[in-house]
């Protein structure tokens, strides 16, 4: 059988398109995004991030061995350091990490974070890690095809967000959870179950498009 991951992509080719050749990537990348759309991304995001430092909190208690334990923590160090991205980049326009924490949540937000940690209760590992998994391995995929073109044009305004998922600290992290994935996949996954899957991981690469959809709506 095909590696999971990909054929999770395959099978769900549409949705997978819509979350990462997306309007605000496209805009993103030509480095014609307003401000206003990035900055409401962003901070929404630092919101999505304490959600899903809980995912991954929660993928260490559905865990049975130490190395899926060990891949939840890798995760969730992650998630902590690319916050102090957001942190700097929201402090340079003059908000503070409380003001960041008391805006409220947007609906999407709310919608994708809160999917995503009830297929983690309610399901095993797996299912948490399929539904995880466009939001870390998509943004590796992203960064990894717009980096030319962002490299190309000079003082690009979102460089630094471009090459903090570009880098290979991320482009590891991404390889692994798939890795990870993958080999979880071989042992547990049958035909039957691949269809539930699916139907999980369409819908986290259908919020992920909405997530995008926030920034470009705020712009308008
Ligand atoms: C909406 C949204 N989707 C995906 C990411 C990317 N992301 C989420 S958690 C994580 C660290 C994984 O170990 C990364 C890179 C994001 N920031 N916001």
């Amino acid at each position: 059988m095909t590696a999971l991951f990909n054929r999770l992509k395959e099978t769900n080719a549409k949705e997978w398109a819509s979350y990462v050749d997306h309007e605000f990537i496209r805009q993103l990348a030509a480095g014609t995004l307003p401000k206003k759309a990035f900055q409401t991304y962003l901070i929404q995001d630092y919101l999505f991030l304490i959600q899903f430092a809980r995912a991954k909190a929660l993928a260490v208690y559905k865990s049975q061995n130490l190395k899926d334990m060990h891949a939840a923590e890798q995760g969730l160090a992650g998630i902590l350091s690319e916050m102090e991205l957001h942190v700097r980049l929201c402090g340079e326009w003059g908000l503070s990490e409380a003001e960041l924490e008391a805006t409220p949540e947007h609906p999407t937000t709310i919608a994708y974070t809160r999917y995503v940690l009830d297929c983690g209760v309610s399901g095993d590992l797996i299912d948490l890690l399929v539904a995880l998994s466009p939001c870390v391995i998509g943004y590796a995929e992203i960064a990894r095809r717009i980096r030319p073109e962002v490299e190309s044009i000079s003082g690009h305004p979102y460089a630094e967000w471009v090459s903090e998922y570009a880098g290979d600290a991320y482009q590891t992290i991404a390889r692994d959870t798939e890795n990870h994935l993958d080999e979880l996949a071989k042992k547990y996954v049958t035909e039957q179950r691949f269809a539930d899957l699916g139907r999980i991981f369409a819908t986290a690469a259908r919020l992920e498009a909405d997530f995008w959809q926030i920034g470009l709506r705020a712009s308008q």
